[in-house]
C-alpha cells in the first residue's frame, strides 16, 4: 500500500471558549460550519493531509477546550505540539486580553520555540469587531507570530489566499 504522508505535524490551537476554535479546524478538513456552540470537552482531533512542495504533510491538528475546568487535561497536549495556533475572537477584548494568559502558558508547558501563530477569528462580524486589526498585528509582532484574521462562517484566511478585502498581515 503506497505511504499516506511523507511526514507528520502536530498542531494544537487554543484560546478562550466560544472564539471558534473548532469551527475553524472543521472548515479546514471538512469544509463544514456549524452556527452552535458546542464546547470542546478535553480535547479532539481531526487530519488533513497537503502537498507541500511535492511533500505529503499530514496535519493532525488537536481542538482543545476552552474552558477553564479542562485545562490540566489541555496542558498535557503541549508537550508534542510542533505547532501553535492561538485563537481570540474580534468581538471580544477578554478573548484578546486572554491571549497573554495562552501565550504564558505556551512558554511554560510547549516545547522551546515552538511555532506559534495568532488569529483573530469572526472576521465577517465587523459590526461587533472590539478588537482592531492593528492591536492584533501588534501584539503578534510582540510575540514574533505570524497574524491572521479569519472567518470559519465566510471561509476568510481559512485556506491561503481566499479571503477577498483581507489579507494576512
Ligand atoms: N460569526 C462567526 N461566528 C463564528 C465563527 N467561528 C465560530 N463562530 C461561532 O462561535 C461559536 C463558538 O464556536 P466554537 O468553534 O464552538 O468555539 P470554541 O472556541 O471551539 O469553543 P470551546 O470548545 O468551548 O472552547 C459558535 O456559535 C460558532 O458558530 C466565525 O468565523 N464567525
Amino acid at each position: 500500500m503506497a505511504k499516506q504522508y511523507d511526514v507528520l505535524v502536530r498542531l494544537l490551537i487554543l484560546g478562550d471558549s466560544g472564539v471558534g476554535k473548532t469551527c475553524l479546524l472543521c472548515k479546514f478538513t471538512d469544509n463544514e460550519f456549524n452556527s452552535s456552540h458546542i464546547s470542546t470537552i478535553g480535547v479532539d482531533f481531526k487530519m488533513r493531509t497537503l502537498q507541500v512542495d511535492g511533500i505529503k504533510v499530514r496535519l493532525q491538528i488537536w481542538d482543545t477546550a476552552g474552558q477553564e475546568r479542562y485545562q490540566t487535561i489541555t496542558k498535557q497536549y503541549y508537550r508534542r505540539s510542533q505547532g501553535i495556533i492561538l485563537v481570540y475572537d474580534i468581538t471580544s477584548s477578554s478573548s484578546f486580553q486572554h491571549i497573554l494568559k495562552w501565550a504564558s502558558d505556551v512558554d511554560e508547558f510547549a516545547p522551546d520555540k515552538v511555532q506559534r501563530i495568532l488569529v483573530g477569528n469572526k472576521a465577517d462580524e465587523e459590526q461587533m469587531r472590539k478588537v482592531p486589526k492593528e492591536q492584533g498585528s501588534k501584539l503578534a509582532k510582540t510575540y514574533g507570530m505570524e497574524f491572521f484574521e479569519t472567518s470559519a462562517c465566510t471561509n476568510c484566511n481559512i485556506n491561503e489566499g481566499n479571503c477577498s478585502g483581507s489579507p494576512p498581515f
